[in-house]
């Protein structure tokens, strides 16, 4: 179903109650802590405590997802992105616009690629940013484009030390290291060649009826490793098997990692991509800045051989993420499916 373009690019700061075309029918919105037991949300880590690998490993396997603090990230830069993000959703629609995402582009305003997989829209705005956000500043502030770049490329360039550092982490917990990777004929680089990542912004607007409307609906990321920064209001969900939905809530300083699709293929399924999906509320808007970290995209990425025995044999076949992305675009929820060649074995399912 293709939306209409008045309802796509709705100004939903203006809008006094919720159109059809964001009114979802029956969204599971219960959650544990609303019933008679309460699970805890996903775990706090201390990146310098001394477990911190192993307390990084028991999350990654457990909820897929954990919250990090003692990042190293400063506040300034991280108030920074908000205002950057704040300044960008506040411009009137028509000037917005001038930076809309084209049909077969990444980068751009606009509604979440996978908007097209549901039949009602997200109550939600994006801003993707796949390499130099130049042109599209250029075009939403003519005068004074600078100061976004350049919070941009700070934000990257720090975000992705964090990201590796938190691969290594996360990859060491499996016992990897850098000399046990052998990705494209090249023993122990397959990293060192780059990365590559894009950024993106979502703004939540406060929304007139948010039991009946969805800010981003449910999914995993087509990534390594997601690092999300969100602001001072809850949304954020996670879901955890034979539990259902659970609260990630803000947690002051705190950046939440997400275990994405390309490291459940290269971790071989023990580390499971975790579900997730953001909800509105009726007075406050919210803001979450995404760094979605991937490989350099044309290599491929596949079990790593470590992982590898005649009890654990490769459960998915090797993508690049290009092609992994192209997949999601076509297949969503099923993309990860997709890509497999063998069912898990039993200690696999139940992981999540
Ligand atoms: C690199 C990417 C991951 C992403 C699709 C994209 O090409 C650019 C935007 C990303 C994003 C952000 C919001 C949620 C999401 C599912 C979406 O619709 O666009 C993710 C995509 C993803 O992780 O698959
Ligand atoms: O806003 C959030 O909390 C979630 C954002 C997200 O999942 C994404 O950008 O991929
Ligand atoms: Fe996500």
């Amino acid at each position: 179903m293709t939306a209409r373009f008045s309802d796509k690019y709705l100004d939903l700061n203006s809008v006094k109650e919720l159109p059809d075309s964001h009114a979802w029918e029956s969204i599971d919105h219960d959650l544990p802590s609303d019933g008679a037991y309460k699970l805890e949300s996903v775990p706090i880590i201390d990146l310098n405590h001394k477990n911190a690998m192993e307390l990084i490993g028991s999350a990654c396997k457990t909820w897929g997802a954990f919250q990090v603090v003692n990042h190293n990230i400063s506040k300034n830069l991280l108030d920074d992105i908000e205002s950057a993000g704040k300044r960008l959703f506040s411009l009137p629609m028509q000037q917005k616009l001038k930076a809309a995402r084209s049909p077969d582009g990444l980068s751009g305003y606009g509604v979440a690629g996978i908007s097209s997989f549901f039949p009602k829209l997200m109550w939600s705005e994006g801003f993707t940013i796949s390499g130099s956000p130049l042109e599209h500043a250029r075009r939403l502030w003519p005068e004074d484009y600078h100061r976004f770049c350049y919070t941009i490329q700070d934000y990257e360039s720090e975000m992705n030390k964090l990201a590796e550092r938190l691969m290594w982490l996360i990859l060491g917990s499996l016992n990897i290291t850098k000399e046990d990777i052998n990705w494209a004929g090249s023993k122990g680089d397959q990293f060192q060649a780059g990365s590559s990542a894009v950024l993106q912004l979502n703004c939540y607007p406060a929304c007139p009826d948010p039991d009946r409307a969805m800010g981003l609906a449910a999914h995993t990321d087509s990534t390594i490793l997601t690092i999300l920064h969100q602001s001072n209001t809850s949304g954020l969900q996670v879901f955890r098997q034979d539990y259902g939905w659970i609260r990630v809530p803000p947690q002051p300083g705190a950046l939440v990692i997400n275990v994405g699709d390309l490291l459940h293929i290269l971790s071989n399924g023990w580390y499971p991509s975790v579900l997730h999906r953001a909800v509105v509320h009726r007075t406050q808007h919210r803001l979450s800045i995404a760094y979605l970290y991937g490989p350099p995209s044309s290599v491929k990425i596949f079990p790593i051989p470590k992982l590898v025995d005649n009890f654990h044999p490769p459960l998915y076949r090797a993508i690049t993420w290009n092609e992994y992305l192209g997949t999601k675009a076509k297949h969503f929820d099923k993309a990860l499916r997709s890509v497999l060649v063998r069912a898990p074995r039993s200690e696999f399912l139940g992981a999540k």
